[in-house]
């Protein structure tokens, strides 16, 4: 028997980022690459990233969180995700305040009184070994990409996962998928990358199309909203506090000045929930 057979899911999203959460506090196993491949088949629980839950490593926090993408891949962090799991322990503990840890460090959030989510996501990393970049290229700020230098410089950032930000006059017009995966997968990239497109249509707002590392093109993605409101300030297009729209819809970025940690704020939507089968994980029943 799989041992996740029988664990409880619930399916959620963040702006249309879809996203399974599995709490496996109680009870830890492991959930293998090939399990989260068989969950996300488009017949069985179709999602971008599984936010799996297991017991804290430290006493102030809910939980310590494992990100999975739909291809099996680990992500230190997911935005959208963080959302969706602060709002499910809220409701679960009665109160607006959840601290979880991952990979990246502490994601300390607030669920407002009118359901928006609010997570502190740390400071970025903009050094080129933390991105990670596979040499040093100087200032990560202005990136020529070996073969893609017709697109213009990238902004790198690490939100704990890498993102490529490229500025382009029409975030609309660009052929995500293409250029996204062929991105993704570039030498210059040892751990891959986020690849954003990002178009100014306001003093202090941003339409962003993303193209997710092990998951393809989402309709949003919250890590690369921080990346690129910390892109604009590095660049000097916006200010400190931006509106980032997706194809989702809108989350508010703020880099805050004080500590020079990112603030995301955004919505999130419990869809339904349920048992995982034998039959979910791609074993007979
Ligand atoms: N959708 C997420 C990002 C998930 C991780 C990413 N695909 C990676 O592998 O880095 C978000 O909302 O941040």
């Amino acid at each position: 028997m799989n041992p996740l057979s029988h664990r409880p899911f619930v399916k959620m999203n963040g702006l249309g980022n879809e996203i399974l959460v599995l709490d496996l506090r109680a009870d830890p196993v492991e959930v293998p690459p090939a399990a989260a491949r068989a969950l996300a088949r488009p017949s069985v629980l179709p999602f971008d990233q599984a936010m799996v839950l297991y017991p804290p490593r430290r006493a102030d926090t809910a939980a310590f969180v494992r990100i999975l993408n739909n291809d099996g891949s680990l992500s230190a962090a997911c935005g959208n995700g963080t959302r969706c799991i602060a709002a499910l322990e809220a409701e679960r503990t009665g109160t607006p305040h959840v601290l979880f840890e991952s990979e990246a460090g502490l994601l300390d959030c607030t669920v407002r009184p009118d359901g928006q989510v609010k997570v502190d996501m740390g400071a970025p990393r903009l050094g080129w070994r933390d991105i990670p970049l596979a040499h040093d290229v100087g200032d990560t700020a202005s990136v020529l990409v070996p073969g893609f230098e017709n697109l213009g410089p990238a902004v790198m950032v690490s939100m704990g996962n890498p993102h490529a930000i490229f500025f382009v006059p029409d975030a609309d017009a660009m052929d995500v998928e293409g250029l996204g995966a062929a991105l993704e997968h570039h030498p210059l990239f040892p751990e891959r990358a986020n690849i954003s497109f990002a178009s100014l249509t306001a003093p202090d707002r941003i339409l962003l199309h993303v193209w997710e590392r092990g998951a393809g093109r989402t309709r949003a993605c919250g890590t690369a909203a921080c990346a690129t409101g910390v892109a604009a300030v590095r660049t000097g297009r916006t200010g400190r506090a931006v509106t980032v729209t997706l194809p989702g819809g809108p989350l508010e970025i703020e880099w805050r000045e004080s500590d020079g940690h990112v603030l995301m704020t955004g919505p999130v939507e419990h869809e339904f929930a349920g048992t995982l089968t034998p039959a979910m994980l791609g074993e007979a029943a």
